[in-house]
């Protein structure tokens, strides 16, 4: 019996009447890539239009706390407010403690960031020990042995954004 994993949502959500800000790092583009466009097809196929999608980047993961806060604040002053902004990133370990500071500091400032842009942020930062595993999680292993978690992190930016929204 499968246990982890999110299970079959609560409900569906409508997405028709929300905005969304993805701001993707740019390091491990192809794996990125797919997250970003798993995260999209979810969103579109809950309502979300595309002109409701906003795409912004950063070079690396550790610039999406500062970059969300910046992004949430200039569509604010364009008119065009978010009502759930999704920062995504891949992390690979490497040979020095860069992966563990980066990790760890980045989770903590985007969990936080909610509190300063007063809206969900979506935690969309893949922290893993190899490129196998990043490409797994993003559906694009040879073996495709998981499916793309850029899916369900669209899903919890509708859901989110829908029952916690202003
Ligand atoms: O080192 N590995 C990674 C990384 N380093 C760059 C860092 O986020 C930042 O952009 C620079 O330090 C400049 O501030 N950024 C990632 O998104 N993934 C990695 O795997």
């Amino acid at each position: 019996m499968a246990v982890k994993g999110l299970g079959k949502p609560d409900q569906v959500y409508d997405g028709s009447k929300i905005r969304v800000g993805i701001i993707h790092a740019r390091w491990n583009k192809v794996i990125i890539d797919a997250l970003v466009k798993g995260a999209i097809e979810r969103m579109t196929s809950l309502g979300v239009s595309e002109k409701n999608i906003v795409i912004e980047t950063v070079p690396g993961s550790y610039e999406l706390p500062w970059g969300t806060k910046r992004f949430v604040d200039r569509q604010a002053k364009l008119g065009e407010p978010l009502d759930v902004v999704i920062p995504i990133g891949v992390l690979i370990k490497g040979s020095t403690m860069h992966f563990e500071y980066i990790s760890d500091s980045a989770t903590h400032a985007l969990m936080n960031m909610q509190e300063k842009v007063e809206m969900p942020v979506i935690f969309g930062l893949l922290t893993c020990m190899t490129e196998e595993q990043a490409l797994a999680r993003a559906g694009i292993d040879d073996a495709h042995s998981m499916h793309n978690h850029g899916e369900d992190w669209g899903a919890a930016a509708v859901e989110m954004a829908v029952k916690f929204g202003k």
